[in-house]
């Protein structure tokens, strides 16, 4: 029991009866839960049959095992450690019989509920359009993780039209899993909770054998697993969970903070056991947590201290855009590791997946080894691999690959049989897919489907018609989410899932927009081989010292000594889904998620936005997060800074309202153009907004604050002037652009081809560019 305080010995050394353990980041609960186990085995002489710890991810779970490997060695691997969905699994493995599916069922993926459910509204004749697929898929899940059967569910919701239809719909949907003997992820449980229901012997055979259980992460159950979790230790009572509700991070997928809030009156004779000493973060880091998720009305309170003294500040940057962000923490990076930091040492953090593309892209071209977690690689997710093949056929049509995988994409009746007709003609007759499918009538057999060939060729030729008209890139992307209708269709969809979609295509498309800016005369071949270039460099080797990538979400219940939290914005943390919301406690989740991020740090922590930022592809000021203003400022090592800033946003706000004779300008673009899709996501009702509070941020730079050496940006301590081959300019001169007229070059960085140089425009904007595509002229001035 070496290496426990006294609370956590406690803990360990209970041995019967309910046990909850409610403490804050840090304070070693996951810790407790392995010790326990050893304490149970080694000292209590506890069969390791009998014990089952339950962890929210596979990877805690394959992290757990290896701790309490660890401590007990021998043994070990007979203790149950895994995650609900696992565990589920070997016992439907064992007994789904009894519920009437043979035991070497199907696990559907989403992809095959989709499926599943589009054939079931087809047979209801139910219009996908208008309700489609994935509605009918979140609301059975919704009621799968409540436990609502379909026949339950048709009767709580007799009177709603829609309602009675999902009834429907999901009576159909069950019936036909267990036709095709598949569960589906949220069956997994609840399946097991009816088995358990209907077979009083099954469940006391689980409950013989787990004696002894332990749930992490206990905050972010749902009432299903809640429901598990109870009749299993039912007869034994020996159950300990332990959670944070300040960590509760998971609501939009039905996670039931009262379970843990409720856990003394589910079990009144249940031990509380609180922890408040950290021994992961020190003092300054940790009082930043402290601060910001005080700021919750609602919460049981808690604060965490530590022995480890203060340790590091906090450090806070805000830079000029996005790609200055991602710049300043690569720079820090390098300066880290220079001076003996370790790359595994370090994690970045951030919001939403769709922000790892640009740091991840700068790592690439620093040549920094790093692992983007959680997620696929951004170029390998499914919507964005279906526009880059519409790009791709639009570029060059020879390679079947892509147009087999957008033929149908979204669904326009063309099926694998018809496809595989055509590629046989083409085959017979020595063409690509695409020049066959371009002399469709002389296909045999395909009948109705010789239209929808035709339109969908005529469909690609307009695309191509784009090009050659040499109109911007952006406008054959918008063209093409348009024309297709996969844009409409994710907006229908309008799922968690869908909407992280929308996101994704949006960030792929301020990638456009940059490209456009950067090379005047970029082709779609250009901008197709500089994505291959960056998705190929990203596939690195395997080696574990690399810097890490994941959202905050995907960080729970890890530590880093060095994390960055990046994108410390408004609509961007808190989202602006959560601050449009209704729903109160939208705000609060997302500042749990904050405090979750803070708490991942050991050693120090770093805190950066962005003054301006591409997102759905325009140009936007955000201000600074209300999170970093309650962090006391005190604790940052740059103090003056956030104060400064802070107070900034404030006139800024101030003078937006008129009160003060405008003194930084109303209105006003920022001088990146806006695009229409922007406007049009914003009727989604998703929580877009393209309206922009401040005022154009070329101006309000022109503010009149004095700036103190130590706070200069970095690019005004040294305005070296940096002349090299065929440049004539440098850093500090004046130069002209063609399109966007005179400007300061405020900084020149040698890329892997290139320069990049970024410019300041007298018109307003901050531009980055190629050196060789950009052709500045430098001005005698
Ligand atoms: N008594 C202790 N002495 C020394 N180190 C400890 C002690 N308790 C915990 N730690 C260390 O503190 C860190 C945090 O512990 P742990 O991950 O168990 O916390 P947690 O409460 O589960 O955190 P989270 O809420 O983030 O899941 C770990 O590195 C752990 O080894
Ligand atoms: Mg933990």
């Amino acid at each position: 029991m070496a290496g426990l305080n006294d609370m956590q010995d406690l803990a360990c050394r209970h041995v019967d009866g309910p046990l909850l353990i409610l403490a804050g980041a840090g304070s070693g609960k996951t810790r407790v839960i392995t010790h326990r186990v050893a304490y149970l085995m080694d000292e209590i002489g506890v069969n390791p049959y009998n014990i089952l710890a339950i962890t929210f991810t596979n990877k805690a779970a394959a992290e757990m095992r290896d701790r309490v490997n660890n401590i007990v060695g021998e043994g070990a691997e007979r203790v149950w450690v895994s995650t609900f969905h696992s565990l589920c699994v070997r016992i439907l493995r064992r007994f789904s019989d009894r519920l009437g599916y043979a035991t070497n069922f199907n696990i559907y993926d989403s992809d095959d509920q989709k499926s599943a459910v589009k054939n079931i509204l087809k047979e209801l004749k139910i219009d996908p359009k208008k309700y489609p697929e994935k509605m009918f898929l979140a609301e059975i899940s919704n009621a799968k993780e409540r436990y609502i059967s379909p026949d339950q569910y048709a009767k709580m919701n007799a009177t709603d039209f829609v309602k009675t239809q999902t009834a429907t719909v999901y009576s159909e949907y069950m019936k036909r899993l267990r036709k095709f003997n598949a569960f589906d992820f949220d069956d997994l449980i609840y399946k097991v909770v009816e088995l358990f229901e209907h077979n009083p012997d099954v469940l006391e055979l689980y409950q013989d054998r787990f004696r002894y259980i332990m749930v992490d992460e206990y905050q972010d159950t749902n009432h299903i697993q809640f429901l598990m979790v109870k009749q299993l230790a039912s007869k034994y009572r020996n159950l300990c969970v332990v959670g944070d509700d300040d960590q509760s991070i998971y609501k939009f997928r039905g996670a039931n903070i009262t379970n843990i809030l409720n856990f003394e009156k589910e079990y009144p004779d249940a031990k509380v056991v609180k922890l408040e000493q950290n021994y992961r973060s020190c003092g300054n880091i940790l009082a930043a947590a402290n601060a910001v998720i005080k700021h919750n009305e609602g919460r049981k309170d808690k604060a965490l201290w530590t022995d480890q003294g203060d340790g590091e500040k906090l450090v806070f940057n805000q830079s000029e855009d996005e790609y200055m962000e991602a710049d300043r923490v690569v720079n820090e990076i390098i300066r880290l590791t220079a001076n003996g930091a370790q790359y595994k040492d370090i994690a970045l953090l951030y919001r939403t997946n769709a922000q790892s593309r640009i740091l991840g892209e700068k790592l690439v071209m620093r040549g920094i080894p790093h692992r983007v977690y959680g997620g696929q690689n951004f170029y390998e997710r499914k919507e964005i691999k279906d526009i880059m093949a519409y790009l791709k056929v639009v570029n060059n049509s020879t390679d079947d690959t892509y147009l087999r995988r957008i033929i149908n994409v979204p669904k326009r009746g063309i099926g694998d049989a018809t496809v595989d007709k055509v590629a046989a003609f083409a085959a017979a007759n020595d063409m690509t897919l695409m020049e066959a499918m371009q002399i469709i009538e002389q296909v045999p057999g395909l009948q109705r489907s010789v239209a929808k060939i035709s339109s969908f060729v005529e469909l690609i030729d307009g695309f191509r018609g784009i090009i050659e008209e040499q109109e911007p890139l952006s406008t054959l992307f918008d063209r093409i989410l348009e024309d297709t209708g996969y844009e409409d269709e994710l907006i229908a969809e309008h799922t968690d899932e869908s909407m992280a979609r929308l996101e994704n295509i949006d960030e792929l498309r301020n990638r456009v927009v940059q490209f456009e800016t950067d090379y005047e005369e970029a082709t779609l071949a250009d901008f197709l081989e500089d994505i291959a270039l960056v998705s190929e460099t990203d596939k690195m080797s395997d080696d574990d010292n690399m810097v890490k990538l994941m959202t905050i979400h995907g960080s729970k219940g890890l530590e880093f000594p060095y994390v960055f939290l990046c994108g410390m914005e408004e609509r961007i943390f808190p989202s602006a889904m959560a601050i449009n919301s209704d729903d109160e406690d939208a705000l609060e989740e997302e500042r749990r998620l904050c405090y979750v991020g803070i708490t991942r740090a050991m050693k120090k922590l770093y805190l950066s936005c962005a003054r301006n930022r591409m997102l759905h592809g325009s140009r936007n000021c955000n201000d600074i997060s209300r999170f970093i203003k309650e962090i006391p400022p005190l604790l940052f090592q740059n103090s003056g800074d956030i104060t400064r800033h802070v107070k900034r946003m404030e006139e800024r706000q101030f003078a937006d309202t008129g009160y003060t004779g405008n003194r930084y300008g109303s209105s006003g673009q920022s001088g990146y153009g806006k695009g229409s899709y922007h406007g049009k996501s914003s009727q989604t009702g998703s929580g877009y907004s393209s309206s922009n509070p401040y005022s154009s941020y070329s101006k309000a730079k022109k503010e009149p604050i004095s700036i103190t050496p130590s706070t200069k940006p970095s690019f005004g301590k040294e305005f070296t002037v940096n002349r090299e081959l065929v440049l004539d300019y440098g850093e500090g001169d004046r130069v002209r652009h063609m399109k966007f007229g005179n400007g300061t070059v405020t900084q020149l960085v040698k890329g892997g081809r290139d320069y990049e140089v970024t410019v300041d425009f007298d018109r307003g904007g901050t531009r980055k560019m190629f050196a060789s595509f950009a052709k500045l002229k430098r001005l005698e001035e």
